[in-house]
């Protein structure tokens, strides 16, 4: 074995000659200025003035091709123990070189050595895939190599190193929070395609699901596509998709990825301010894709794997085949539905955005014919060509617009309502007048104040989904429009649990932003602002900022004056509420005193305390269930990030087991283990709340608890009646199923039964045939016998009268002789062609019968399943039922 080579890969000097001869594979050198390099330069560049017309207007069209990274991992240490040899190295940055062939070598846009960081591999290949989604242009970026070479390290990374994906939900983030201009709406998918199959990994129910397509493209039909508020948000789903998913071990990798995994981003963005006038609104799309590795057929593998094994390499084999023939100008047909997975990539590959392939390989030579494999395939994705343009999408597409246009409206009402109050208050002509209107004047205000009340619960829960940067908050301005009150920030506490390059920059942003919002508006109750809120943030970062999502920024002036503004036009009433309302929550403040876990003020509780402090019943049944949703929403998002850590603890687990002295990881593992038993306590104080917020409703007003008990039971009824049918309807499935199986065990015996007799016909037939030939063949000795006997006597007497009368007896009895013959004959072929058509019935008869016999095990078979179906719905019905059940306990008590 030659002198350390895995040094050598890493370490060989950039500056290296290119030989490139003759034969080398690539005759095109990529030096730093190539595609790589400037393809995506106009990223950042302002959106083009075009006007849209329809979905997809096109900004800007620049040709390029696909990116095509490469990233070497180090020989891992079943490689090192095997003996295996480095095969493969980097030659520079842009090279890759044969050991044992100095000819073979191929170039490409970027490749890293193994000591390379994730965090560099991200910087090159993704993140100007990122950035120009984020600015409307459709983006891909995926792994693609054998099984084992790193791909899933690449795109998820582990605790210590992040991966691609979570990298760019962290980087979309921080672009919101530096693009004050525009605000974003962000909604994830996750699917993977397994063995054929594409399954929703975000909502465990959605399996097999199928593929549509529009006039964008291809599509999965019913997929979950969830609104995500944070980066722990968008992580946390990822985390909990990632559980659903197929993975099992192989001979070179213990946690192999059994399907392809893809990522869905979908951002829409639209000027930040401009209300829904602003016509420059755009929807993109960034799908990460995890692929399956392809295996060799040197991987070991029975049953289930090889099965698993043959469909991922089917797929892969039908992407390169796309790939060749999109790289061949004469090909009339490129064959996407060969594969689901061409197929979902339809719209990537044939250019509609930019597209980044990340190729990881390992140097082993015991892997080396995979690898130069690997390596023809990146280079034929080197020569497909792509069109970046940016979307711009018509109104009625975007759901950025709708929240948007159904915000102002709910504004418009609302400033209405207050401009209705303010008229009848500066109306001081007739003072007479109010005083006789003034019982009827309270009663209008108060109902004002809780329609105020319902609008304000509506605008926020509309708001918290449209995120915007801090910055803009900071600015202030006063021209922003009253829309624009309330919406969803992010701050660097948020962000603070991943690793970040401008984690730094922003954190000093953020605390000019938290002084200057602090300093200018005192919380309520009369807090110092700036004490409390920076108690605040170090609260958030013990916490890792998870729960930051949900907390509410009153971070422009227009927004506090809404608020003081609808208590100042209050009345007495009103007034008293927001005393309660106060009260209320000093008691949650102190409450979250004790219990250090919970935000000191949630979207939740404000929408509370403005309920109460209307005073209706209905509002406040209508508020507590608002107030239970985001309990709610809290606690799924907590629920989440137990398990993001609990999937991480894993991974550690595993590093610990090979590891077992790296007390680094046992001391992670630790703090993921408080980390993650500090959520369950908030999970389960977050349940108390929600208990609390039944009981506090029922002091408050039993009309409203009433409401909510009678919705339940309504639910619960209805969930029992369903019930009830679908087990009526299981019942009678059960039934039809018993008697399709004895209708069929029936059939069987017919069949049996007739199998017998056409057996015995053809038996009886073929007798008859002998006994026909026998008889044939006796008739004709006898005859001749006789015959020759009696006409030998006649002729020995000839020319007597007696023997002219016997020759004449003779033939007469001859002739009578041959007519029984023949009669004889003639009722035997008429048997015989009535046993052949007694054949043909019956076979006719069975060939009816076996299609009977097939139709019938088919619906049994059909019928079987939907029992199972139905057993399964019926399982569920019965979770529902005993999870309503309990629930109406628990609130009857
Ligand atoms: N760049 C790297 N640096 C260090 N270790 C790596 C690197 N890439 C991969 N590994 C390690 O190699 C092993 C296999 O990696 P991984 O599971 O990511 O492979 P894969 O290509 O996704 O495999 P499969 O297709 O079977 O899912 C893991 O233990 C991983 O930690």
């Amino acid at each position: 074995m030659s002198a350390p080579r895995s040094q050598r890969s890493s370490t060989i000097s950039p500056s290296r000659p290119l030989r490139s001869p003759a034969s080398a594979p690539t005759k095109r050198p990529v030096t730093p200025s190539s595609p790589a390099a400037s393809s995506t330069s106009h990223l950042r560049s302002s959106p083009s003035p075009s006007t849209s017309s329809g979905t997809a207007a096109v900004a800007t069209k620049l040709k390029e091709n696909i990116t095509v990274t490469i990233r070497f991992r180090p020989l891992s240490p079943r490689e090192v123990n095997n003996g295996d040899e480095i095969a493969w190295y980097a030659d520079g940055d842009y090279t890759i070189r044969n050991e044992y062939n100095p000819d073979l070598c191929y170039a490409f846009d970027r490749v890293f050595g193994p000591p390379t960081t994730t965090r560099r591999v991200y910087d090159t290949a993704a993140q100007q895939v990122v950035s120009g989604a984020m600015s409307g242009i459709n983006g891909t970026v995926f792994a693609y190599g054998v099984t084992s070479s790193g791909k899933t390290h690449t795109m998820h990374g582990e605790q210590r190193s992040p991966g691609i994906i979570p990298l760019a939900v962290k980087d979309v983030f921080s672009i919101i929070q530096e693009t004050p201009e525009r605000e974003f709406l962000l909604r994830v998918s996750y699917l993977e395609i397994y063995n054929e199959v594409i399954n929703d990994l975000l909502d465990p129910t959605g399996q097999n699901l199928r593929i549509r397509e529009d006039s964008q493209g291809t599509y999965v039909e019913g997929i979950k596509d969830e609104v995500v508020l944070s980066p722990a948000h968008a992580l946390s789903l990822i985390a909990s998709g990632e559980e659903h998913r197929h993975v099992g071990s192989n001979n070179v990798n213990l946690f192999s990825s059994r399907s392809h995994t893809m990522f869905t981003l979908t951002i829409e963005s639209s000027p930040h301010g401009k209300g829904d006038d602003g016509e420059d609104v755009t929807l993109s799309q960034l799908h990460l894709i995890d692929l399956a590795g392809s295996e060799s057929s040197k991987s070991e593998m029975t049953g289930q794997r090889r099965k698993e094994g043959s469909s991922i390499n089917k797929s892969l084999l039908t992407l390169g085949t796309v790939i060749s023939k999109l790289t061949d100008s004469k090909a009339a047909h490129i064959p996407y539905r060969d594969s689901k997975l061409t197929r979902l990539l339809q719209s990537t590959l044939s250019g509609h955005g930019l597209v980044s392939l990340i190729c990881t390989i390992t140097p082993a030579s015991s892997t080396s014919e995979e690898t130069h494999n690997t390596l023809k395939f990146a280079q034929r994705c080197k020569h497909v060509e792509i069109k970046a343009s940016r979307n711009k999408i018509m109104d009625e597409k975007s759901l950025i617009k709708k929240y948007q246009k159904e915000i102002s409206c709910l504004q418009e009402e609302l400033t209405q309502l207050k401009h209705g109050v303010s008229m009848s208050t500066s109306n001081q002509e007739d003072l007479a007048d109010r005083k006789l209107q003034v019982k009827p004047q309270l009663r209008l205000e108060e109902e004002e104040d809780e329609a105020k009340a319902a609008l304000m619960g509506r605008i926020q829960r509309l708001t918290k989904l449209i995120l915007v940067s801090t910055k803009s908050s900071q600015q202030g301005k006063a021209s922003v429009k009253p829309d624009h009150i309330w919406r969803h920030t992010f701050g660097e506490e948020e962000l603070a649990y991943l690793p970040d390059r401008r984690r730094e920059n922003m954190a000093d942003d953020n605390a000019r932003s938290t002084v200057s919002e602090h300093s200018r508006e005192p919380r309520d109750g009369g807090t110092s602002g700036l004490d409390e809120m920076t108690k605040d943030r170090k609260k958030n970062k013990t916490r890792g900022g998870m729960l930051g999502w949900l907390k509410l920024k009153k971070s422009d002036g227009v927004a506090g004056t809404l608020l003081t503004d609808g208590n100042q036009n209050s009345t007495n009433g009103s007034a008293s509420s927001s005393s309660k309302c106060a009260q209320t929550k000093s008691t949650r403040r102190d409450k979250a005193a004790t219990n250090k876990s919970f935000p000191e003020r949630t979207v939740a509780e404000d929408l509370f305390s403005a309920a109460v402090g209307s005073g209706d019943p209905s509002l406040i049944a209508t508020t507590i269930a608002d107030q239970m949703d985001l309990l709610h929403e809290q606690t799924k998002i907590l629920v989440g990030e137990v398990a993001l850590r609990t999937s991480s603890l894993k991974r550690l687990s595993e590093q610990a087991a090979r590891n077992p002295e790296d007390f680094h990881i046992r001391d992670q593992m630790q703090k993921l283990e408080d980390e993650i038993s500090e959520k369950k306590n908030q999970i389960r104080a977050l349940e108390q709340q929600m208990i609390e917020s039944f009981g506090m409703s029922h002091t408050t007003d039993s009309l409203g608890m009433s409401q909510v008990l009678s919705k339940l039971t309504t639910q619960l009824n209805e969930k029992i009646f369903e019930h009830e049918i679908k087990s009526a309807d299981n019942r009678i499935l059960q039934e039809q199923l018993e008697i399709t199986k004895s209708e069929k065990a029936e059939m069987q015996e017919t069949i049996m039964l007739l199998r017998q007799q056409l057996d015995s016909l053809a038996e009886r037939q073929s007798t008859y045939t002998q006994q026909q030939n026998a008889a044939d063949e006796s008739a004709g000795r006898n005859t001749h016998s006789r015959n020759g006997d009696e006409l030998s006597e006649i002729y020995s007497g000839a020319g007597t009268p007696t023997s002219v009368m016997s020759l004449n007896r003779v033939f007469a009895q001859e002739e009578t002789k041959d007519i029984k013959n023949g009669t004889t004959l003639n009722s035997q072929a008429l048997e015989i062609e009535n046993l052949k058509k007694e054949n043909m019935r019956l076979i006719e008869e069975k060939d009816e019968l076996g299609k009977l016999n097939n139709k019938l095990t088919e619906e049994a078979s059909y019928a079987k399943e939907l029992a199972s179906a139905a057993a399964v719905e019926l399982q569920n019905l019965a979770e529902e039922v005993t999870r309503l059940c309990n629930e109406n306990a628990k609130l009857s008590k």
